[in-house]
């Protein structure tokens, strides 16, 4: 069994990764902080762990931490995790880190969008981990920046497509929508019930959410030459899940190409890319709870414009499912060891 500690249990991703290795046949959690939840049974503080996990919370310090697992997720807001990720790295141990600090590779870019980064270093040395593209990457490193919820729906529906030039990269219109867990268990007025019941809205318009540099940087990547995107995020009154509709001209190569087996050739080995037949529109209630990402591709029939959608639970495959996957690679476990259960529906 290999000892995991998670850096952040008491928070949405937290305590999904509890949920999840709760079921997992290789690991066992011997470590759970949180500053709040100090003394407290991580069951007390979610109780759909009750007669799962076991562990109680602890305030560790990093040199504690390192005593304790040999294997850890950093499931903390960004600038907090780069604070501890170096001490891990250093004490010979692996990590995948949920939170955005790894996950640009030109600092200066992480700057423009965030802070100063504080160990620059190990930019070279952490892997992007979206397996579908960096599966071979991931197994061997020691550091794996979990890619955002964004970003994992908007990546796996449109890089084989640039890849492929098969749509115009100057095209790209991006509209998300998003269950309010992607916001984090922190109270804030803007995720309180009456701001965001009966009704949805759009925010961070206008080429500002900082999702934006990371989704480019993949896209460019597979597109290789420079993409940039029009997207635009909005808040829905719903729990969990994110849907992603997204606009693109077709090449005249994507005009002439059949997308759709084009996409079943891509995906068809994938365990948790779930292509739908063309014209079936995905949805987040068929895959909340697992760790799957449906996408569908549609022509539209009036213009020359692809539409590709894709949905995941924002909680799973757009963080702690894909932490775990991760994890399982990083170690030479079955990929898909803890996170087959089927999604919860209705
Ligand atoms: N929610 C989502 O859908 C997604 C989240 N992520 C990323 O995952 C990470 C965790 O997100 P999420 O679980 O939603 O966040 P939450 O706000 O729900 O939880 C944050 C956790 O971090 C701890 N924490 C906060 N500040 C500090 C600090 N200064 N020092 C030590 N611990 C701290 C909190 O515990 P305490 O305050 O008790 O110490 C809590 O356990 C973030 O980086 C987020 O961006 C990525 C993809 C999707
Ligand atoms: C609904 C909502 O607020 N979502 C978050 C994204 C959460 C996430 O995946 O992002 P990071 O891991 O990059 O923090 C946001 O828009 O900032």
């Amino acid at each position: 069994m290999v000892r995991v500690g998670i850096v952040g249990a008491s928070g949405y991703t937290g305590a999904e990764l509890a949920r999840l290795l709760a079921g997992h046949e290789k690991v066992t959690i011997t470590a759970a902080t949180s500053r709040q939840y100090a003394g407290k049974a991580l069951a007390e503080v979610f109780p759909n762990l009750r007669k799962r996990i076991d562990i109680t919370c602890e305030n560790l310090t990093t040199d504690e931490l390192v005593e304790r697992a040999d294997f850890f997720f950093t499931a903390v807001p960004h600038k907090t995790a780069m604070d501890v990720v170096p001490q891990l790295l250093a004490a010979g141990k692996k990590v995948v880190d949920l939170s955005a600090d790894f996950r640009i590779h030109d600092s200066t870019t992480y700057e423009e969008w965030y802070q100063k980064h504080t160990c620059p270093e190990l930019l070279d040395q952490a892997v992007y981990g979206l397996p579908e593209l960096y599966r071979e990457q991931i197994r061997q490193t020691r550091l794996t920046a979990n890619p955002g919820c964004y970003p994992t729906s908007v990546i796996l529906a449109l890089a084989p497509l640039l890849r492929e030039e098969m749509i115009d990269p100057a095209t790209l219109i991006v509209d998300s929508k998003s269950g309010t867990s992607g916001a984090g268990r922190a109270a804030s007025v803007g995720t309180l019930f009456c701001e965001v019941a009966d009704g949805f809205k759009p925010y961070k318009v206008g080429g500002t959410h900082r999702h934006i540099p990371e989704i480019e940087q993949e896209l460019s990547i597979a597109a290789g030459q420079p993409v940039t995107i029009s997207f635009t995020p909005h808040l829905l009154p719903l729990s969990r899940g994110i849907l992603s509709t997204i606009y693109a001209a077709l090449t005249d190569k994507g005009r002439e190409t059949d997308l759709q087996a084009l996409y079943e050739r891509v995906y068809r080995e994938e365990p948790f890319v779930r292509l739908l037949p063309s014209g079936t529109p995905p949805a987040t209630q068929h895959v909340r709870g697992s760790n799957y990402c449906d996408l569908s591709l549609q022509k539209d029939r009036r213009t020359n414009r692809l539409i590709v959608m894709s949905a995941i639970d924002n909680i799973v495959k757009g963080a702690s499912g894909q932490a775990i996957q991760n994890m399982n690679l990083m170690n030479g476990f079955p990929e898909t060891e803890g996170l087959l259960g089927a999604p919860f529906f209705p």
